[in-house]
């Protein structure tokens, strides 16, 4: 369904979604132990940058009259060494020196490791096998042996130390890279820039490195203090840096022969060696969860098992007659930063025992995240539904203990998504997938399980069952998948199933096929059904009522014939005039211009007024109700198109301009 955009409105919104997300350098304040380790960090590099111009004796001159001073003695606020060297001079130079050689160290590794595994990844093949082979070999030596025999070959010294730490450390950055490398060098983008005529170097420059960047920064930051570590261990073991240089492994080492006599010679240093590897793993935690894109949205935690319950107001319980499901006044929003986004503004639904109802609306219009809630599927953080009740037999499912929601999703209520790729396991075959829906949640064995998942995939018409439940989801076309999707969603004969655009994937005439086995078995197993999709041609099809969605709320519901051959809410009028008709190929394809409404930033009264021909002044103040324009029809409209419904219609104005006295 095409939409107008007007650019100058586009410009608008686009620019309140980045100012909605926090910036990287206030999320990593909101970390507080990552803002601890930068704090800590900035204090020991400014020190040990400004070394030179501390008023600090020389940290090699020895004063062998002075040996042995305790810290805060006169001179020497840490005391001094065996030699009468001060030891907060060596500690600020020794500390100057790890740093860099540690720092270098990382850098060299991450170079020559991510080059590595750029070059295997995106070649593959024997180029591939061959470098990962070497990779292996390194790797098969524990890392501070094969340190410590390079150093034996190149000689003891701080740059043969800083090489022997770089060369130990490249496989951790060649694994790594080549396997994110391994996976986008087959995605399409990249197919694509390879035929536009990419030449291998500027491909792997241009389209692989910018994606496996973010990986490389992680991966530094958290070895960085790791690299530390190693070097000073060298030096502790005398093959770093050499007398009278001072680093922090060298000063422990030549603390060590005065642990009990004079601890602080060995105690500073070390304090000092965890205080660095300490802030840097710190901050390097909180630089990775600042770089992951599903993070940045607020989330610095994993989304949990079910949709957090946040609810302001309970409603009443629906009296009365019940539907397969009923959902009363439901609201889901999601916190990103500071901005609230009101992505379900109050939503009531009843579906019928053996109904399909469908639930049509533009993109971003509140289906899918409706769908999410009444099974608690939302992600929470940053989701949250914050008001309203979802009833299914006389209990609501937001009330319902953990045990009883897993029973009811899969069970009671199921789901088909839209791209069954991305739900089905790729590692286990489809017959093992649908067989452990069964074994979920029914008390059967696995031979018994698997004997049912044979039959469903015949009844989904998929050709040669026995045969079909031993293939990958690979292996399948788009539409086969999807009606393996479909008998997992069937398998333990739910009597609600939510289909959050199951065909839009799918090419029409499979398209046709889907819709029309979907609609045999919800008749044969008398489901009800929730379909979601932005398609009314597929909507006339199948469901006998529409429901139709704007900015979260419901403005249109009624019998699908009604809707479509007299839409009451302007809105749906334009969306069903963007659909084309064969029988009438010289009709004019209206879009609708502007767009939706920022869910940040609603507007007051009707949402959709800013885009509405019909809308007066009365439009864009108050809550508008959805109210009953004609028997069985609902609008949220004080101006509805339906003719017969002028009489409803005044009344409505009356009633909305006395509410907003
Ligand atoms: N995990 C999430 N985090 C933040 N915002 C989200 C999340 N999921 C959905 N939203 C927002 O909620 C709004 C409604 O999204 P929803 O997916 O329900 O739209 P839809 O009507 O199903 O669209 P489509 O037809 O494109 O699937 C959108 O503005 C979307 O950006």
């Amino acid at each position: 369904m095409s939409v107008a955009a007007d650019p100058g409105e586009e410009a608008e919104p686009a620019a309140a979604a980045r100012s909605s997300r926090p910036a990287s350098w206030r999320l990593l304040a909101n970390n507080r132990l990552a803002a601890l380790g930068l704090v800590l960090l900035s204090l020991v590099i400014v020190v040990a940058l400004a070394a030179p111009l501390l008023p600090i004796a020389p940290p090699d001159a020895t004063a062998p009259a002075e040996r042995l001073q305790r810290p805060f003695s006169e001179g020497h606020l840490l005391g001094t060494d065996h030699l009468g060297r001060d030891i907060l001079s060596r500690l600020v130079w020794g500390t100057r020196i790890s740093l860099a050689v540690g720092i270098s160290a990382s850098l060299i590794a991450a170079f020559f490791g991510s080059l590595i595994g750029l070059i295997a990844g995106y070649a593959g093949g024997r180029t591939d096998h061959l470098m990962m082979r070497g990779i292996d070999m390194l790797m098969a030596f524990p890392y501070i042996l094969l340190a410590l025999a390079i150093v034996a070959v190149l000689g003891p010294g701080l740059l043969n130390a800083l090489y022997a730490i770089a060369v130990v450390n490249i496989p951790f950055f060649a694994r790594n890279i080549r396997g994110i490398t391994l996976g986008l060098a087959r995605r399409d983008f990249v197919e694509a820039a390879k035929l536009s005529g990419k030449g291998p170097i500027r491909l792997v420059a241009t389209e692989i490195f910018p994606n496996v960047l973010p990986t490389i920064v992680i991966a530094l930051s958290t070895t960085v203090g790791w690299m530390i570590l190693e070097t000073a261990g060298l030096s502790f073991l005398g093959l770093g840096a050499q007398p009278p240089q001072a680093d922090l492994g060298s000063m422990l080492g030549e603390g060590r022969k005065l642990l009990f006599t004079a601890p602080y010679v060995s105690i500073i240093p070390g304090v000092m060696i965890f205080i660095i590897v300490m802030s840097i793993n710190l901050l390097g935690d909180g630089i990775r969860d600042v770089l992951d894109p599903r993070l940045r949205s607020g989330a610095l935690a994993h989304p949990s098992a079910r949709t957090q319950v946040k609810r302001r107001k309970v409603p009443e319980m629906p009296a009365g007659e019940t539907g397969a499901l009923d959902v009363v006044g439901l609201q889901t929003e999601f916190s990103i930063g500071r901005d609230v986004f009101r992505a379900v503004g109050g939503v009531d639904l009843r579906l019928g025992k053996e109904e399909c109802l469908g639930l049509v609306g533009e993109s971003g219009s509140g289906k899918s995240v409706t769908a999410l809630s009444i099974a608690s599927l939302v992600p929470s953080p940053p989701g949250a539904i914050v008001g309203g009740r979802v009833m299914r037999e006389g209990r609501d499912v937001l009330e319902m203990r953990d045990g009883e929601l897993r029973r009811l999703r899969g069970g009671e209520i199921s789901m088909i998504f839209q791209d069954p790729l991305s739900s089905l396991h790729p590692l286990f075959t489809v017959g093992d997938q649908i067989a452990e829906a069964v074994r979920a949640h029914q008390p059967v064995s696995r031979a018994e399980a698997w004997a049912k998942a044979v039959d469903l995939l015949g009844a989904v018409q998929i050709p040669n069952p026995k045969e079909r439940a031993k293939s990958y989801p690979h292996e399948l076309s788009g539409g086969m998948r999807q009606r393996v999707a479909i008998a997992i969603a069937l398998v333990n004969e739910p009597e609600v199933l939510i289909a959050d655009e199951p065909t839009t994937a799918l090419d029409v005439t499979v398209q046709a096929q889907v819709l029309k086995l979907l609609d045999d078995l919800r008749h044969e197993k008398h489901t009800a059904v929730l379909f979601i999709t932005h398609d009314f041609g597929v909507v006339s099809e199948i469901c006998e009522r529409v429901a139709v969605m704007y900015a979260g709320r419901i403005v249109e519901m009624g019998r699908t014939e009604d809707v479509l051959d007299a839409p009451a809410h302007p809105y749906t009028r334009k969306l069903i005039d963007c659909v084309p008709l064969l029988d009438d190929p010289d009709r004019r394809l209206d879009a609708i211009e502007g767009l939706p409404p920022p869910l940040n930033r609603l507007p007051e009264g009707c949402a959709f007024a800013p885009r509405c021909p019909r809308a007066q002044p009365d439009c864009r103040a108050g809550d508008i109700p959805l109210g009953e324009v004609a028997p069985g029809r609902m609008a949220r409209c004080l101006y509805p198109l339906v003719e017969d419904a002028d009489a409803a219609a005044d009344a409505r104005v009356d009633a909305h301009a006395e509410a907003g006295q």
